[in-house]
């Protein structure tokens, strides 16, 4: 099966629609205030704006209130929701609304057991674990981690790049990959060409 690509953190309407057009699957939107990535609703609209049908919206949330994840889902056509902090398998739930949970990779964590308790999620994603930074930290973690049983479409994000997402996709076989730091020129400002050669490394698998 084609391996999907997720471009996140876009804030700018000429990334989303760079990312679209290199044949990026979904772009994301950050919706958490102190990521250098974060966007408003109205920014969020703007990139919204310039995305071709098909591209599907992934509105990604902190442990938000569900007044708040409500408020955005109401404003904006969010395909999807992504949950990146602690949120428990009954709020994800709760919302009503196709979600992917985001699974920090701490070094205590037992991630078969993590990956079977949101069963309602539409997909897992595997993140790296940072002290300081839930998510979009430009760091890999071991994909040695990464159990062979999946019990959802696993999606595989931390510090990948145009440089190791060959390898990545060869040695993991994930549903979809998921890329921030790697295809930017500095926080929250894509660069077109590395997008495009990420998304050509994901193809070159996808074609073999
Ligand atoms: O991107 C952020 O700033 C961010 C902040 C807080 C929570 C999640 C965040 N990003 C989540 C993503 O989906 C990233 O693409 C993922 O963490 C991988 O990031 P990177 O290692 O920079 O490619």
């Amino acid at each position: 099966m084609r391996v999907r690509v997720k471009i996140c953190g876009i804030t700018r309407p000429e990334d989303g629609a760079d990312a679209a057009a290199a044949g990026a699957d979904a772009i994301g939107l950050v919706f958490y205030e102190r990521s250098p990535r974060a966007v408003n609703i109205e920014q969020a609209r703007a990139v919204i704006a310039a995305l071709p049908p098909f591209v599907s919206r992934v509105g990604l949330f902190v442990d938000a209130t569900a007044g708040t994840v409500r408020d955005h889902l109401a404003a904006l056509p969010l395909d999807l929701l992504q949950f990146h902090g602690d949120e428990s398998p009954e709020f994800c739930d709760g919302l009503g609304h196709p979600y992917i949970k985001a699974l920090r990779m701490h070094p205590d964590m037992d991630v078969v057991a993590a990956m079977q308790t949101w069963r309602g999620a539409a997909g897992i994603l595997l993140d790296a674990w940072h002290p300081a930074v839930p998510g979009g930290s430009g760091e890999r973690f071991d994909w040695e981690r990464i159990p062979a049983e999946r019990p959802r479409p696993l999606i595989l994000a931390g510090g990948l790049d145009a440089g190791n997402i060959e390898q990545a996709v060869r040695s993991t076989r994930p549903y979809a990959v998921d890329v921030s730091s790697g295809v930017e020129q500095d926080k929250g400002i894509k660069d077109p060409a590395k997008i495009a050669a990420f998304i050509q490394g994901v193809n070159r698998v996808n074609t073999d």
